[in-house]
């Protein structure tokens, strides 16, 4: 990290193959910022967020995601990228053949945790955070939209992330139960330190929580935008 720095990104190109989708791209995010990604579909949001988790390579400008160097990214250092990252997608990707317990056993077996103590101990941690410390032994079926999403938000954050991207976290769930989950983020955000960029369509949910608000448009990532 330079300074509070997490995510720094100057005069970056995005590409999606050979197609131009976000050109000169300058984004900063620090420690504690909670931002909204906005613009509408096909706009760049996903492919911005694909390059700092690094899916996405760069080729020009410089970029630092937690401490690594988006230029020089090999595919030895992905996997410790993402374990600095905390990744909250639309659509839940839990295992669904497995328990609330058994699908973070596993994220967690495969970044290297090994003490069962210390992997016991964690999950109750997280699904503490999250609110769902009862639902250990439940099958994902078993669960809401809304408390699935949570486990999702527990899963991303057993590696202690410095920043959870999430992409339309609540595009599959009601209104109350959207704001619920964006509430979460926020406080997740506020106790611990982690910044958090949540993609979203849902102005309303905006407006319930106003932040700095970032958006792609015309392959321009415009900074502090307004939404009326
Ligand atoms: N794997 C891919 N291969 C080629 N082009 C892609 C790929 N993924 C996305 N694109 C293109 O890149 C552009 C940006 O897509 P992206 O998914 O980043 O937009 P988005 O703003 O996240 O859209 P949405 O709101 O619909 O999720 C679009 O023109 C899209 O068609």
């Amino acid at each position: 990290m330079i300074g509070n720095s997490i995510i720094k990104l100057s005069g970056v190109d995005i590409f999606q193959q050979k197609h131009l989708v976000l050109s000169n791209v300058n984004l900063h995010i620090d420690k504690n910022d909670f931002v909204w990604l906005i613009g509408q579909t096909g706009s760049g949001k996903s492919s911005l967020l694909k390059v700092i988790y690094g899916d996405l390579s760069i080729s020009s400008g410089s970029g630092i995601a937690c401490g690594y160097d988006l230029n020089k990214l090999g595919s030895k250092e992905i996997p410790f990228l993402r374990r600095k990252l905390g990744i909250v997608f639309q659509d839940f990707q839990l295992l669904t053949d497995r328990s609330v317990e058994q699908n973070l056993h596993f994220v967690m077996r495969a970044t290297g945790w090994t003490d069962k103590k210390l992997i016991a101990d964690r999950t109750l941690d997280v699904l503490e955070k999250v609110g769902l410390r009862s639902k250990l032994k439940k099958m994902p079926h078993e669960l809401s939209g809304g408390e699935q999403q949570r486990v999702v938000i527990a899963r991303a954050l057993l590696n202690d992330p410095e920043i959870i991207l999430a992409d339309e976290p609540t595009g599959n769930l009601d209104p109350d139960t959207s704001e619920e989950i964006v509430l979460l983020l926020k406080q997740i955000g506020q106790q611990l330190g982690t910044a958090v960029i949540i993609a979203t369509h849902d102005y309303h949910i905006i407006r319930t929580f106003p932040s700095r608000i970032i958006k792609c448009e015309n392959s321009k990532v415009l900074e502090d935008v307004q939404i009326a």
